[in-house]
C-alpha cells in the first residue's frame, strides 16, 4: 500500500514536470506568444480549427496579433517570415509526419517522404525533366499545347461562345489540366481524355468531390481510426475508401496502356510518355544496381505508379483552382481583358481562332508562339502571379520538424534559439501573402501591383511569395504549372472574353490546399471582334 501510494505520487509528479510544468515554464518555447491560451500545453486548440475548416485563418489571426512567430501546441510553432522560411526550409529539416499519408498504393513517393536522403534520391531520378530551359524547349510541350488546347479546348470554347451557351469553367479546367499532366506524364495516346471524355470527366469530378472534406481523422488520428474501424465504427463513410481506390485505379490503367503501348504502335497523335519513361529507367537501373533488394516486378509496377499518381494529383487541382480563380477575377475586370488582349496580340503569331487560312504560319500546323515570348508577357505575369498570392492553392502550414541543434551552427527562429529537436514548425502561404506591408491592401486581387513595382519593391514581395514553397521541397512541377496556366489564358483571352453567370461556388476553403468551395464558376465567352 505504502509502496504503490510512493509510486503512484512519483509518476503523479514525473508527469506533471513533463506535460506541465516543462512545457509551461522550462522550455525555450515557453517565451514564445501563445495563439491560445491553451497552446503551451495542448494540441487541442489547433486540430479543433482545423477539423472546424478554420486552420489557416485562425493561424493568420494569431500573427496578425503576436508577431511573427506563434506556439501552437506544446512542440509546434508557425512562423510568418521571410527569413525565417530559409532556416525550415533549408535542407536540415526533414517533413513532419503529416506528409505520410500522401503515399499511394502503399508505396511511398516523393512528396510522401519525410527524411531528406531517400527523398534527394527520388527527385535525382526526375533528371531536369522539370527544370524550366528543358520545359520550355520540349517539343513534347509545345505538341501539347497545339493537341489539347487548341485542337481540343478551343473549339469547345468556339462553340460554347457561337451558341451563347455559357459552360462550367470548373470542370473544363480541371479537364485540360488532367489531360495536360497525364498526356505529358504517359503520352496522349495513353492518358486521360477529359476535355472529349464527359463520362469519364464527370466521374472523375464527382469522386473528387466525394472525398472533399474527409480525411481528417485518417491523417490525425491514424491508429484510433483503423482499430475502430475494426470494430466496425467508421468515423468516415467507408465508401470514401473504395471511391480514392477509383480514383487511383485511373494511373494504373494509364500505365498498362503505357506499356501496352511500347508494344503495338497505334496510329492518331502520339508523344512521348516522357514522366514514366525517365522515372521507370531511371527505377530499373538503380535497383539493378542494388544487389541487396532488387524491386520485384509488383512492387516497381507500384512505386511507378504511387509516384506519377501523386503527380497527377500534384500537377491537376492546383492549376485547374488557379485558372478557375483568374478567370473569375479577370471575368470582373473587362478593361484588364482588352488590355491584355493588346499584349497577346504581339505574340508572333498571335494564337488566332480559329486559324486563318491564308496565314503561313497557322497555329493549326504548330505555328505555336515560343513558350519563352508566352513567359516574358509582363501583364500575363502580373495576373498569374496576383491569382498565385491571392488565392495559393495550397494556403496551409507546410510542417517540417526540427533536427537536432549543431553546436557550431544553433537553430534560431525569428530570435528564438534552441529550438528543441522535434519541435514542428510550419509557415503558411496564405499569411506569407497577406502581409500589409509588402501587399497593401492583401485581401483586394490586384495585378497591377506587380507592374508598379520598383525593383527593390518587387525583389521584396518574391521573398514573400511562396505559392511554390521553397527550398528543397519546393513544388517540382513549378515551370511546368506556369507554361500550361500562361499557355491556356493566352489562348483564351486573344480570342474571347468573359463574363460571370454563377459564382456563388468560389469562396476558397481553408486546408491545406484549397478550392473553390463548389464545383460550379459558369462563364459566358464572347467572341472578340
Ligand atoms: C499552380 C500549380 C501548383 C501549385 C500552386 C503547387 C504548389 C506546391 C507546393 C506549395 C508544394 C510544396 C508542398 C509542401 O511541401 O507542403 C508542392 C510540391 C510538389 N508539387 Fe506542386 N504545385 C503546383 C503544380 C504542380 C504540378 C503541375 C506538378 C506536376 C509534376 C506538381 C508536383 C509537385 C510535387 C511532386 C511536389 C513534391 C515535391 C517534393 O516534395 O520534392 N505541382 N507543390
Amino acid at each position: 500500500m505504502g509502496l504503490s501510494l510512493i509510486f503512484g505520487s512519483v509518476l503523479l509528479l514525473f508527469l506533471s514536470y513533463k506535460f506541465v510544468i516543462l512545457p509551461l515554464f522550462f522550455s525555450p518555447l515557453s517565451t514564445i506568444p501563445k495563439a491560445h491560451f491553451t497552446s503551451h500545453l495542448s494540441n487541442g486548440w489547433i486540430i479543433l480549427q482545423r477539423y472546424r475548416g478554420r486552420e489557416n485563418r485562425a493561424i493568420h489571426n494569431a500573427h496578425q496579433r503576436l508577431g511573427p512567430i506563434v506556439r501552437l501546441g506544446p512542440k509546434a510553432l508557425s512562423v510568418n517570415s521571410a527569413d525565417a522560411l530559409k532556416v525550415i526550409y533549408s535542407d536540415r529539416f526533414d517533413k513532419d509526419e503529416f506528409y505520410a499519408a500522401f503515399a499511394n498504393y502503399g508505396q511511398p513517393n516523393m512528396f510522401s517522404m519525410i527524411q531528406r536522403k531517400p527523398h534527394a534520391d527520388r527527385k535525382r531520378m526526375f533528371g531536369s525533366i522539370y527544370s524550366k530551359s528543358s520545359l520550355q524547349s520540349s517539343s513534347v510541350i509545345r505538341d501539347l499545347c497545339q493537341e489539347l488546347m487548341v485542337a481540343r479546348l478551343l473549339p469547345i470554347i468556339e462553340k460554347s461562345a457561337v451558341k451563347g451557351s455559357p459552360i462550367n469553367m470548373i470542370e473544363y479546367s480541371s479537364a485540360v489540366y488532367m489531360d495536360f499532366i497525364s498526356s505529358f506524364i504517359f503520352g496522349v495516346q495513353n492518358s486521360a481524355n477529359f476535355l472529349y471524355d464527359s463520362e469519364a470527366r464527370k466521374a472523375w469530378l464527382a469522386r473528387r468531390t466525394l472525398t472533399k472534406g474527409y480525411g481528417f481523422w485518417g491523417m490525425e488520428f491514424p491508429l484510433l481510426t483503423s482499430w475502430l474501424a475494426r470494430l466496425g465504427i467508421h468515423l468516415e463513410p467507408p465508401e470514401i475508401n473504395s471511391t480514392w481506390d477509383a480514383i487511383k485505379d485511373l494511373c494504373l490503367e494509364m500505365i498498362q496502356k503505357t506499356e501496352k503501348s511500347k508494344e503495338d504502335l497505334k496510329s492518331g497523335v502520339q508523344t512521348k510518355s516522357v514522366v514514366y519513361d525517365q522515372f521507370f529507367n531511371q527505377l530499373s537501373s538503380s535497383s539493378d544496381k542494388t544487389s541487396l533488394s532488387p524491386l520485384s516486378e509488383s512492387t516497381r509496377r507500384l512505386t511507378v505508379a504511387s509516384e506519377l499518381m501523386d503527380h497527377i494529383f500534384a500537377g491537376t487541382d492546383t492549376t485547374s483552382w488557379t485558372l478557375a480563380y483568374l478567370m473569375h477575377e479577370l471575368s470582373h475586370r473587362p478593361d484588364l481583358q482588352s488590355s491584355l488582349r493588346a499584349e497577346l496580340i504581339s505574340l508572333c503569331p498571335p494564337i488566332l481562332y480559329p486559324p486563318s487560312t491564308t496565314s503561313q504560319t497557322s497555329i493549326m500546323n504548330s505555328g505555336l508562339p515560343l513558350s519563352r515570348s508566352i513567359d516574358s508577357l509582363p501583364l500575363l505575369d502580373a495576373i498569374l502571379m496576383e491569382t498565385l498570392r491571392l488565392r495559393p492553392s495550397v494556403p496551409g502550414s507546410q510542417p517540417r520538424i526540427a533536427p537536432p541543434s549543431e553546436p557550431s551552427s544553433p537553430i534560431s527562429i525569428c530570435g528564438y534559439t534552441n529550438i528543441p529537436a522535434g519541435t514542428r514548425v510550419s509557415a503558411q502561404a496564405y499569411s506569407l501573402h497577406r502581409n500589409t506591408e509588402v501587399f497593401p491592401e492583401p485581401e483586394l486581387w490586384k495585378p497591377e501591383r506587380w507592374l508598379g513595382a520598383s525593383q527593390v519593391e518587387k525583389d521584396e514581395m518574391m521573398r514573400w511569395f511562396w505559392a511554390f514553397g521553397s527550398g528543397g521541397r519546393m513544388c517540382i512541377g513549378n515551370h511546368l504549372a506556369l507554361i500550361e496556366l500562361k499557355f491556356v489564358v493566352a489562348a483564351i483571352y486573344t480570342n474571347y472574353t468573359t463574363k460571370i453567370i454563377d459564382d456563388k461556388d468560389m469562396e476558397q476553403l481553408d486546408s491545406y490546399s484549397a478550392g473553390p468551395k463548389g464545383e460550379k464558376l459558369i462563364l459566358q465567352f464572347e467572341k472578340v471582334r
